[in-house]
């Protein structure tokens, strides 16, 4: 039986089967908010528009005041409340929906982020510094139950107990003396157990139905309840492979786990694969760096039917900079230009690398999809990867400094971005090809923060969601539906507000690639925060529902449907 291991704060650890780890308990046989009559949670609205729900143990708090912390005042855009933490670890309750959720909606979007970028007095530098928080929105019969919740990680821990930063964020290095009187070992310091866990980018479902929320480090990896939001602990990988840090974005199916590790010490990528119901991840092949002094940072990589993409970008890893005591230009990485780029396909049955092309320079962080392109017998001729490419330009990590996002005014400062399309050759040539999908212009000339129909992931698709900008703007202010074939683009723009990452839920039976709903949530522009459906056809609104209290920007989403 596959199981979880659960480490506390005391390092002991145990087990438990994975039936009581999915158990939907609180829902299904405790309280089910859903079956809460809506005029009684309505009774429960406070002076401050508040609705709390009971949810299952631990009880909530008292209905606190859920007012997100203002750091720097609250004249317009200075404090956005995309980048205010939340105040409160945790709440739940039904929202009022304004509009009609589809009936055909039944299942929970779990959206994963930072949430909290402080530690007392103490304000954290970047956007990717903030410990990790997730928001629930849970749709059944056309209605909407939301809730938030600071994921317990190590760090987030240490942390609160502390009051000091005790691990390494993307750009928050601790002072030592925090690191050591929390771990107590100087080698430690030096090692990778210094490196955060802070599990606060992405959330997935495996098709064992465990839910895990991730970030770059292995060790972040985290388990949660998807009903509940609890922490339930560590995802322990039980293999040997060793390595401190994967892609953000594994591609998770029905029948595998995709990974890859990239190797600091012999610069390259082992891509793995974990099979439903195991933590062990077997190695599929590696890729060894054509050029470089370390690998390219691998936040994502696409796959296609039969092929792994391994990107290897000129941005690459830097182990000094994984240890500096300071934070360096360009975080943990470095640009090496003159290391080149490219671009290696990896044959997902045998493990051999089938092209390895040297690209024009790209930045991405998100792959879209890739497919194989295919002659007349059928016969794979190349295969194309989309993304979202930041034209080669480093300063993007730069603008996603809080400080940056916090002192907007109203200057065109969001660096251009495109959908990137590689074509990567099959017929043993060097080079391949980056180009524009389509005119940046139809999106406002921003994107990233991309989602597709899952049901195209790996074969040839029309449509990408992604964000987009409407100018002039500091960060993509619009949610944009990209046609690849038509070449255009819809926007949906509100005036003031940052929307999250656009995610495509297919309605059941559909034929249409674009037949589904459109999930986002927004951070509004006067402090508060709501979800919205848009229609994933016609990319027009059709429900939206209003949080009592503001929304902080959020990163990567996952679906988990209801039993
Ligand atoms: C890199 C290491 C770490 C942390 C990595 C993290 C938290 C990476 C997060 C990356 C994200 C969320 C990328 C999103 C990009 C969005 C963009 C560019 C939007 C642009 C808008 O125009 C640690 C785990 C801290 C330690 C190991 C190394
Ligand atoms: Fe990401």
């Amino acid at each position: 039986m596959a199981s979880i291991t659960f480490s506390g704060t005391s390092g002991n650890s145990f087990f438990l089967p994975t039936a009581s780890v999915h158990s939907n308990q609180n829902i299904r046989d405790g309280f089910n908010p859903l079956k809460k009559n809506l005029s009684d949670t309505r009774k429960k609205h406070n002076g401050r528009g508040l609705v709390s729900t009971n949810v299952a143990s631990p009880p909530l708090p008292a209905v606190a005041p859920l007012l997100p912390r203002r750091e720097s005042g609250n004249s317009g855009n200075r404090s956005h409340v995309a980048w205010t933490s939340v105040r409160q670890e945790r709440w739940e309750g039904e929202l009022l929906v304004q509009g009609e959720i589809p009936f055909w909606l039944k299942g929970t979007y779990l959206r994963n982020g930072p949430g909290l970028w402080h530690i007392g007095d103490y304000n954290f530098r970047h956007l990717f510094d903030g410990y990790a928080m997730l928001v629930k929105l849970q749709f059944e019969d056309g209605r909407l139950i939301a809730g938030h919740r600071q994921i317990e990680s190590e760090a987030y821990k240490a942390a609160m107990k502390t009051q000091k930063l005790c691990y390494r964020e993307f750009s928050e290095v601790p002072k030592p003396d925090n690191f050591l009187s929390y771990i107590g070992e100087l080698a430690n310091l030096f090692s990778g157990a210094s490196l955060t866990d802070n599990a606060n980018t992405g959330v997935v479902m495996l098709a064992d139905g465990r839910v895990v929320c991730l970030t770059e480090t292995q060790k972040g990896s985290i388990v949660i309840d998807p009903a509940t939001l609890d922490t339930l602990g560590k995802f322990e990988y039980s293999d040997t492979l060793g390595g401190l840090i994967h892609s953000a974005h594994p591609i998770v199916t029905e029948t595998e786990f995709l990974s890859l590790l990239p190797d600091l010490i012999n610069p390259g990528y082992l891509a793995v694969r974990m099979e439903p119901g195991t933590n062990e991840r077997k190695v599929i092949g590696r890729v060894a760096c054509s050029r470089g002094p370390a690998p390219g940072w691998v936040h994502s990589f696409p796959v296609t039917e039969h092929y792994i993409i391994v990107p290897e970008m000129p941005l690459r890893y830097c182990a000094g900079n994984l240890l500096k005591a300071e934070p360096t230009p360009l975080y943990k990485f470095e640009w090496h230009p003159e290391s080149k780029a490219f671009m290696h396909v990896m044959c997902k049955a045998s493990g051999n690398i089938v092209a390895s092309v040297e690209v024009p320079l790209y930045i991405t962080f998100h792959f879209i999809n890739a497919y194989e392109e295919k002659d007349e017998d059928g016969r794979v001729t190349a295969v194309i990867a989309d993304c979202c490419e930041h034209n080669a330009d480093t300063t993007i990590l730069d603008k996603l400094r809080i400080h940056n996002l916090r002192s907007y005014t109203g200057q065109d400062v969001l660096p251009d971005a495109r959908v990137g399309r590689f074509r990567i050759p099959f017929d043993g040539s060097a080079y391949g090809k980056l180009e524009a999908a389509l005119d940046p212009n139809e999106h406002g000339r921003g994107l990233d923060m991309c989602s597709i129909n899952p049901a195209y992931l790996g074969k040839q698709y029309r449509y990408a969601y992604a964000c987009g900008a409407q100018r002039p703007c500091n960060f993509p202010n619009t949610l944009t539906k990209i046609d690849l074939v038509n070449k255009k683009a819809k926007n949906w723009h509100d005036e003031g507000a940052v929307p999250s990452e656009p995610f495509f839920v297919a309605r059941p039976g559909a034929t249409e690639e674009d037949d589904g709903v459109v999930i986002s949530m927004v951070s509004g522009k006067n402090g508060d925060g709501y979800a919205l459906l848009l229609d994933g056809s016609t990319f027009q609104e059709i429900a939206r529902a209003k949080f009592p209290y503001g929304l902080p920007y959020g990163l990567h989403g996952c679906w988990v449907p209801s039993k």
